[in-house]
């Protein structure tokens, strides 16, 4: 079963909550909340208080995209704000052992994300103790950019990784995906699909999340 995650990146952030509102009702799974921090990407978005404030407004699950450097200080932050997912970047994570076990003993479930030029096997080794791999199809800070599908055999990759080590780790795709591209993702192994610009984007959102899930029918 594919899971549908729009990035509220791409929504209105002056009317936030109805922007929310308008996705549950659309039939998404998860709200995909990219937090920046101007270092780690060179652009800026939200953090903990705008999360906190969300928290009362919405059930979907909160899938936090940290980009942002030494991601550890702020873990427990995101777990007083509501995350119920917390995903950091492979690369600014000096100690993931150490962080990801931080998540979990907050309550979270933990991410990893891993920018097109990582290769799949920097998770290998923490793998049990990752609940979701985040596979950027595009380079991490902006909404709205082209999908890299040099990033496709990755996935494969970490498809036959996590099925080698018998872990139940979700993989999940982030950037450039729509209706033309979810397909090839999906058969290439990921099944939860972020999605900003195209959900937000649509005239019709449910009919977009029910188009992007149909990406997994007959893969
Ligand atoms: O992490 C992100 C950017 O760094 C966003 O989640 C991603 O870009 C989603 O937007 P779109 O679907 O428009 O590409
Ligand atoms: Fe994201």
């Amino acid at each position: 079963m594919i899971k549908i995650a729009p990035s509220i990146l791409s929504a209105d952030f002056g009317r936030l909550a109805e922007e929310i509102r308008k996705v549950e009702e659309a039939g998404a799974d998860y709200l995909h909340i990219d937090v920046m921090d101007g270092h780690f990407v060179p652009n800026i978005s939200i953090g903990p208080p705008v999360v906190a404030s969300l928290r009362p407004q919405s059930s979907l699950v909160f899938d936090v995209h940290l980009m942002i450097e030494a991601p550890e200080r702020y873990v427990a932050a995101f777990a007083e704000a509501g995350a119920d997912i917390l995903t950091v970047h492979f690369e600014a994570a000096r100690h993931l052992d150490r962080t990801l076990r931080l998540i979990r003993e907050h309550g979270m479930r933990a991410g990893v994300a891993l920018n097109p030029a990582t290769p799949p096997g920097m998770v290998e080794y923490v793998l049990p103790l990752v609940d979701q791999v985040l596979v950027m199809t595009v380079n991490p800070g902006f909404g709205g950019q082209k999908f890299l599908p040099e990033v496709v055999p990755k996935i494969a990759g970490l498809r036959r990784m996590v099925e080698r080590q018998g872990v139940g780790t979700d993989l999940e795709v982030d950037g450039g995906i729509d209706p033309e591209t979810a397909p090839a993702v999906v058969r290439a192994g990921a099944n939860v699909l972020v999605a900003g610009s195209a959900v937000y984007g649509a005239a019709d959102a449910a009919a977009m999340v029910q188009r992007l899930r149909a990406a997994g029918v007959g893969k």
